[in-house]
């Protein structure tokens, strides 16, 4: 008999979907982990002859998967959860959001509030997330520490913020952050210009050039309501992503969110640009933005990733209701039910992403070779049952309480329920800490 080959995890499990093209689904198979990697995915049987593991784990009533990717959130925007709802973006922004985070907004505020957002989505099977936010080195600090893999994109605007004082200091900021995580794991610098509207041509075409030159994505909110769309055909006289196109700004490393505006001019460019479209479903919906439209953007050849956009306007990070949302609203978006099936909406929220941030190379499918960032999830509730088909009871009927275990670069974040890499009554100490400040702090407008 063939000597076994040694690995240092083997996770047998019910079902895998590995969201691969095929829409392949294993039954009682098994993932061998060695390092960092899957190096199998193999029948049970085969792999009790095959290898001799470490550890084994019999996840025998879950469905494994990979890792969901949050392409779009401002993670330390959880301390404002709640913080203002039931308002249009303009009005939450300009006269709730922005005169709150010039209050609040510190290196503090962003350990904290990125560390509670990191907490709930290992909690909710993201592996990776996507931000965008001030005091971008306190988020990389603590995802790096958390062992999350995360795209971090420093931002750009035209005007003074509590990280600094223009332009000229967020970017030299944002170098010397993108040359301290140069070659990392698991963390990418990026460049996070925060809308058209709020960055002019000359730093526009300043990110162009030196995401070309770095080889780093960008990602910009764009074309989120039909005022934004307006006032740019009053000022430019064309609409925002015209002018990103100009500029240089639209590439295949440009993720753009919301996009719930869609000429089939804008489609076009898109696809021809190769630049990919962040879906934000629930943040349009309560923010009452529009409906970006998936089926029409996917027809044009459009890569489609999924976010949830910052607590403050969702009012959670929970890809599991995002995908279901996705699902459901671009069907009647596009007025068929077909739009989106439960496994289009898998691949959004898992290799969609990965590709639209550039690492669909190292994840966002359960494949040989690729990271080991599997998440598993309990499906033996009454309310799962009975389950016909592992896809649609994780699309349509998915539950972030559901989710059990997760792994990222094969290190376990969360085991049986419990978090590894964070001091979960910590950070809850600390985020009712933050609510007494900010519920005691008087609420003045004011600019950021
Ligand atoms: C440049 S740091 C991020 C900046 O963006 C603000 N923000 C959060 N959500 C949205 C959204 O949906 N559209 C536009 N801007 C948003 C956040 O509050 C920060 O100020
Ligand atoms: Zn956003």
């Amino acid at each position: 008999m063939a000597a076994r080959q040694s690995v240092r995890l083997l996770i047998r499990a019910r079902w895998i979907i590995p969201v691969v093209p095929e829409r392949r689904i294993y039954e009682d198979c098994a993932i061998a982990i060695q390092g960092q990697e899957i190096i199998a995915i193999t029948p049970w049987e085969q792999a009790q002859k095959q290898f001799n593991a470490e550890q084994t784990l019999t996840l025998d009533r879950h469905i494994l998967m990979p890792g969901l990717i949050n392409a779009h959130g401002h993670a330390a925007m959880n301390l404002l959860r709640g913080y203002a709802d039931d308002q249009p973006l303009h009005t939450w922004l300009n006269e709730h959001i922005w005169p709150a985070e010039s209050r609040h907004v510190s290196a503090e505020f962003v350990e904290d509030g990125t560390e509670l957002a990191i907490a709930e989505m290992i909690r909710s099977g993201t592996t990776c997330f996507a931000d965008m936010y001030f005091f971008p080195e306190e988020a990389a600090k603590v995802a790096r520490r958390a062992h999350m893999r995360a795209q971090i994109t420093f931002p750009i605007l035209d005007f003074p913020t509590n990280w600094g004082d223009g332009p000229d200091q967020y970017f030299a900021k944002g170098l010397a952050l993108h040359d301290d995580y140069r070659g990392d794991d698991l963390i990418r610098i990026g460049f996070g210009p925060h809308a058209p509207y709020t960055v002019a041509d000359e730093h526009l075409k300043r990110v162009a050039v030196l995401a070309e030159e770095l080889e780093a994505p960008i990602q910009i909110h764009l074309h989120e309501t039909a005022d934004e769309v307006r006032d740019s055909m009053d000022i430019y006289g064309k609409r925002p992503i015209e002018r990103l196109a100009e500029l240089g700004l639209l590439t295949p490393q440009t993720q753009c969110v919301h996009m719930t505006q869609v000429e089939d001019t804008d489609a076009v460019l898109l696809a021809e640009f190769g630049a990919h479209v962040i879906h934000c479903p629930q943040s349009n919906l309560k923010l009452a933005s529009g409906f970006c439209p998936v089926a029409k953007l996917r027809a044009a050849g459009v890569n489609v990733a999924l976010g949830t956009d910052g607590a403050a306007s969702n009012n959670n990070l929970d890809m599991l209701e995002e995908m279901h949302t996705a699902a459901l609203l671009a069907k009647a978006v596009a007025g068929d039910a077909a739009a989106l099936s439960a496994h289009q909406a898998l691949a959004t929220a898992t290799i969609n992403g990965a590709r639209a941030l550039g690492i669909d190379q190292v994840t966002g499918s359960l494949e040989v070779g690729k990271s080991a960032d599997i998440i598993a999830l309990e499906v033996d509730a009454v309310s799962a049952q009975p389950i016909h088909d592992a896809a649609s009871a994780l699309v349509y009927n998915g539950r972030a309480a559901r989710v059990t275990h997760s792994w990222v670069a094969g290190r376990a974040l969360l085991l049986s329920g419990h978090l590894q890499t964070l001091n979960e009554r910590d950070i809850i100490a600390r985020a009712r800490r933050w609510a007494e400040i900010i519920q005691n702090t008087p609420r003045e407008a004011g600019a950021l």
